[in-house]
């Protein structure tokens, strides 16, 4: 079987979070947490992802939004993390390999954590995140 290729361009991105969030829509967990708060505006959000990937794999700097804030008041906790980078890392891996391969997953646990650690934290605090 062919070696599978890297990350590279903007297509492998849209590919690949194109492909991710059908399959987070269809996840019984997250699923509906991510349709309740979206609703009609997928093409938007799926732009929005675009760009965020292509920041932070490639450097090229056209998100300029913070991720955090619309994350503060979900209801979420560990196991659904968990779900996302399950999910995250399985469809990384069922189209590419290689350094951006590694570096997309690695990335995605590493904001998972810092996700639910902040959002622990405001749950357990009376101050509030800046929005
Ligand atoms: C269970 C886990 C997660 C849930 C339920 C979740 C849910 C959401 C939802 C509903 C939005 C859309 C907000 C809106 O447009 O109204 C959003 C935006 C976003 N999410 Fe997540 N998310 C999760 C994990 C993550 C992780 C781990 C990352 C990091 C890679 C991430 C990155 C983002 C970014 C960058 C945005 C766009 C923020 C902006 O508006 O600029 N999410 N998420």
């Amino acid at each position: 079987m062919d070696k599978k290729k890297d990350i590279t361009t903007i297509d492998d991105i849209r590919l690949l979070v194109d492909t991710f969030y059908g399959n987070v829509r269809r996840d019984q967990l997250i699923g509906p947490i991510f349709e309740g708060v979206i609703g009609n505006r997928w093409p938007e959000h799926l732009q929005k992802m675009y760009r965020f990937w292509q920041t932070a794999l490639f450097g090229e700097h056209t998100y300029l939004g913070r991720p955090f804030p619309p994350h503060a008041e979900l209801p979420v906790e560990k196991r659904h993390f968990d779900a996302w980078l399950g999910l995250w890392c399985s469809t990384v891996d069922r189209f590419f390999e290689g350094e951006k391969a590694e570096e997309a997953k690695w990335r995605g646990e590493k904001m998972a954590v810092m996700f639910l650690s902040k959002i622990n934290f405001y749950r357990s605090s009376t101050s509030k995140p800046l929005t």
